[in-house]
């Protein structure tokens, strides 16, 4: 096995990150350190504020970090140019946000076919990947619908099945399913980690519910703009 197949699919080294807005400055994140081991789900529990959002985008190659390094399988993120670390986060990372932001004006398969697409993959082959993949999450009778036809858990289904559409082998989710009732909430976790279990992806999943944290591997929290395990309450 060489240095990339053996290496973390996510590994955050000592990753620092400072707003500054006028006279103040903001240590969001003052050396946190974080690593993924292959299909791992993590629970990112953690009060408003404290840095979720952006320990997400630094691990998604959405920002940069000020200090520390960002591993993906392997790859030191920061050595990487602009369009090498644009390709990474098309190819290897899977996003899904709290809001689906499906394209409206194309049906659910499209919308999963499109990110395959822009990475390369044939136009057969991704339409067979989209159903396939949409055909698990229980929307195989929805392909041909724009999501402005789906209810609120079926966007966000699709909006998963988006994400897993490359094979990524990071998944980063900001509070996935935080739109919907509880019960549709529960519906789509449901899902959504069966799916990242039966493909082997390693999740970062941010999450306000303890209930859906337990549920995980593993959960971590952010303090003092560090990430620390947190011990669930039983
Ligand atoms: N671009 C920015 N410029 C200035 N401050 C920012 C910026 N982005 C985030 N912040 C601040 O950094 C802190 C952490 O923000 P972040 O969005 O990462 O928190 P969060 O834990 O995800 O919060 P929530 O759970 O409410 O989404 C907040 O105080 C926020 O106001």
């Amino acid at each position: 096995m060489n240095e990339t197949q053996s290496a973390a699919p996510l590994r955050m080294d000592g990753v620092a990150r400072r707003y500054i807005s006028g006279e103040e400055t903001l240590d969001v994140l003052r050396g946190a350190d974080l690593t993924l081991h292959p299909g791992e789900i993590v629970a990112l529990v953690a009060p408003s504020g404290t840095g979720k959002s952006t320990l997400l985008h630094l691990a998604g190659l959405l920002e940069k970090p000020d200090a520390g390094c960002v591993m993906l399988a392997g790859q030191d993120a920061g050595a990487l140019t602009d369009a090498q670390r644009t390709q990474i986060r098309r190819e290897q990372i899977g996003f899904v946000y709290q809001f689906h932001h499906l394209l409206a004006e194309f049906t659910a398969r499209e919308n999963v076919m499109l990110p395959q697409m822009i990475a390369g993959v044939a136009r057969k082959t991704a339409r067979t990947r989209a159903d396939e993949l949409l055909a698990t999450f229980g929307l195989a009778h929805r392909l041909d619908h724009l999501p402005g036809k789906l209810s609120g858990g079926e966007k966000q289904r699709v909006a998963i099945a988006r994400a897993l559409a490359n094979r990524p082998q990071v998944l980063l989710a900001d509070e996935p399913t935080g739109n919907l009732d509880v019960h549709t909430s529960d519906a789509v976790f449901d899902a959504l980690l069966q799916t990242v279990r039966a493909h082997g992806v390693a999740a970062l999943i941010a999450t306000h519910n303890m209930d859906l944290a337990r549920r995980m591997d593993r959960i971590v929290t952010l303090r003092d703009g560090l990430v620390v395990a947190l011990a669930p309450a039983t």
